[in-house]
């Protein structure tokens, strides 16, 4: 019988994709947009404070091109919590001028492919723990995925023996280690939780790097026969004190 593979489940992943009504915004009063702005403010004060007491992350961009203009991934030790996020934001007064785009629903997760090492269980290493816990990178460009392994035919991830699935993993390590520094990832599961099987998070200093790490990977085995993509979204760093300036009209 086939073996599934345990995984070491973290922080909770809600990424939460916004478009702006512009035409109402702008249509808005002085008053009203100041409200909003220092509003929004608050809750990204409250939501850095969280980050503080490594209670959770979050992390907000610019998304290029027409899909939406703002992502925000947050990170949670429950759903309760992401829940709240989303309800905070969907009463406040910039709420008013948020369309909501896409949203994705995931858990940071690791697997255990690799043999325990000396019997110690790497769930319980502070490494790994910071791992399902991560603070997120800050970093200038984010480009978030879905993705799927293939079951179809001879091509089924779900039929291979879970020491081939190890390997395999294994090679496209390799590669992803090539881009330590230029690319930082975070795999969130979401096998019965959203659509697709698992979230792609990738940060980069160089937007280049997201197109360059994804090409070479498309070669290695576990995703030239068992990778299925959804649709992509790229963005741009919003830092807290340039979130007024972008949003003045
Ligand atoms: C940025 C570099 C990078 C590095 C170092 C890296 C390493 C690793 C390791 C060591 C492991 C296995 C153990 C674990 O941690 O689970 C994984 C696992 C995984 N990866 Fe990865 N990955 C990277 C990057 C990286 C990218 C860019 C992608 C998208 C693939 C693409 O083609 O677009 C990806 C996907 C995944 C997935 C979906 C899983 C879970 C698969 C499953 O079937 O269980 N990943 N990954």
């Amino acid at each position: 019988m086939v073996e599934a593979v345990e995984t070491m489940d973290g922080w909770y992943s809600l990424h939460d994709l916004r478009t702006i009504d512009w035409t109402a915004w702008k249509l808005a009063s002085n008053e009203e947009r100041n409200e909003a702005i220092a509003g929004f403010e608050k809750l990204l004060a409250k939501w850095d404070a969280v980050e503080a007491e490594k209670n959770g992350s979050h992390v907000l961009y610019k998304v290029v091109g027409q899909k939406a203009d703002l992502i925000f991934m947050f990170l949670r030790p429950t759903m309760e919590e992401l829940n709240d996020i989303e309800t905070e934001l969907n009463k406040s007064k910039l709420g008013e001028f948020l369309i909501p785009a896409h949203s994705y629903v995931s858990v940071v997760e690791l697997s255990k492919y690799r043999p325990a090492k000396d019997g110690v269980d790497p769930e319980t290493l502070p490494e790994t723990q910071e791992r399902l816990k991560p603070i997120l990178p800050k970093w200038e460009h984010i480009c978030f995925y879905p993705m799927d392994r293939r079951r179809e035919g001879e091509e089924n991830w779900y039929t291979l023996e879970k020491d081939v699935r190890g390997k395999l993993l294994y090679e496209h390590s390799k590669t992803g280690r090539k881009y330590a520094g230029k690319v930082k990832q975070i795999i969130t599961g979401s096998i019965g939780l959203d659509d697709w099987e698992w979230g792609v998070t990738l940060f980069a200093h160089e937007p280049l790097q997201f197109k360059k790490i994804v090409y070479e990977m498309r070669f290695d085995e576990v995703s030239s026969r068992y990778g299925e993509f959804g649709e992509f979204f790229v963005g741009n760093h919003l830092p807290n004190e340039n979130v007024a300036a972008y949003l003045e009209v």
